[in-house]
């Protein structure tokens, strides 16, 4: 039956990367796979065209597809106002209760020379950053600033803290059996609760060998033996920075893809970086982080392993011929490095 796949390219340049990366499926999937892109606009697209961030049609939309493509949202020209981009994006992860980012870093022996680390603190490295997505600081109550005073409110309950780590263990199992839990447990009565959770857990996951690291530790920790760890699961803000961090060590934010996996509906599969204005319509984009994205998919909603190996491969393969896009130290534009990658797969 034909799936039906919702785009939300979004802002700055998440309608370059998301068309690059949707002529990539389209050649990739001819005669194996049936599917449909419908596009919907979100974030300032969607301010701009009917005055809020997240439109009812759209919302309604993602709640019927098959999975959800997100390109990347916000940029300074809606800074400031009522509802943001960005609130409009974790409004989304709530309604359709993302609750667990899949936030991957694989290493690739050609890509050690675009790493600022040395090759023997990255060589190896396959981790995969499990991030808490719809709980913590960004959603808590009562969230507010005046000119005197800001709040922030973290809370989570224990039944979201293991939701999330039983999937990570879960995740553990089919790798290499290894969990490191990253809280602030020495400071943050959450991460105290976080911490114990993992301990209980881990009771049921014998062959799991567990970890706890606090997050500042962690952050030195994941550029000094990146290839020590395998699954790391954390909370939401926590996730949000690390993953940007780990982008370092293959050497761009614009390779770094993730799922984000909903309780009872339908994933959505997006970069982990944002809209890049500073880069916007300027076709220099790295489209890596959303072709890989796709291969998410195509895995995860789709259970389409042949061909997503398939896009994987020849997308890595375009790299170390080309040298890849300027992100990566190489010449080639956008559309040029989409050509290139389609040329491999046709
Ligand atoms: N999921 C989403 O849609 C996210 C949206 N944002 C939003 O994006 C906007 C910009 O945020 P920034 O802090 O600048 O973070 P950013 O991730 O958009 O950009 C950080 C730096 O990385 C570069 N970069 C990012 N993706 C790239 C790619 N594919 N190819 C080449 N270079 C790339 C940018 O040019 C910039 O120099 C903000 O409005 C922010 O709130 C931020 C993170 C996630
Ligand atoms: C824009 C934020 C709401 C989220 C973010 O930075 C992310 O999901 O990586
Ligand atoms: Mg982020």
């Amino acid at each position: 039956m034909t799936k039906r796949i919702v785009a939300l390219a979004g802002d700055g340049i998440g309608p370059e990367i998301m068309t690059s990366a949707l002529e990539i499926l389209a050649v990739a999937s001819k005669g194996k796979f049936a599917y449909e892109v419908v596009s919907f606009p979100f974030g300032g697209a969607a301010i701009e065209q009917v005055g809020i961030p997240l439109p009812q049609e759209t919302l309604m939309a993602c709640q019927q597809a098959d999975a959800i493509l997100l390109g990347a949202i916000g940029g300074p020209r809606w800074e400031g106002v009522k509802e943001t981009p960005e609130s409009g994006l974790l409004a989304l992860r709530q309604a359709l209760k993302l609750y667990a980012n899949l936030r991957p870093t694989k290493m690739q022996t050609f890509l050690e020379e675009k790493s600022p680390l040395k090759a023997d603190k990255v060589r190896g490295t396959d981790f995969v950053i499990v991030r808490e997505l719809i709980g913590g600081l960004y959603f808590g109550q009562p969230k507010y600033y005046d000119s005197d005073e800001a709040i922030d409110t973290m809370n989570y309950t224990r039944k979201q803290i293991e939701q999330i780590v039983r999937l990570a263990f879960e995740l553990a199992l089919t790798r290499r059996q290894k969990l490191t839990s990253v809280d602030k447990a020495n400071v943050l009565a959450n991460s105290k609760l976080w911490r114990q959770i993992v301990q209980e857990v881990s009771e049921e996951y014998p062959s799991v060998e567990v970890e706890h690291i606090y997050v500042d530790a962690a952050a030195m920790k994941l550029m000094m033996a990146a290839p020590t760890f395998d699954v790391i699961v954390t909370e939401n803000l926590f996730g949000d920075i690390l993953s940007d961090q780990a982008s370092v060590i293959t050497g761009s934010l614009g390779l770094l893809a993730s799922a984000s996996l909903s309780i009872d509906g339908p994933a959505l599969y997006e970069p982990i970086h944002g809209s890049a204005p500073d880069i916007a319509g300027l076709n220099i984009a790295n489209p890596v982080s959303m072709i890989l994205s796709v291969c998410m998919m195509l895995r995860q909603s789709f259970q389409q392993i042949a061909l997503a190996d398939q896009i994987e491969t020849a997308t890595y393969e375009t790299i170390a011929a080309t040298g890849g896009t300027r992100d990566l130290g190489g010449q080639l534009m956008t559309s040029e490095f989409k050509q290139e990658l389609i040329k491999r797969l046709e």
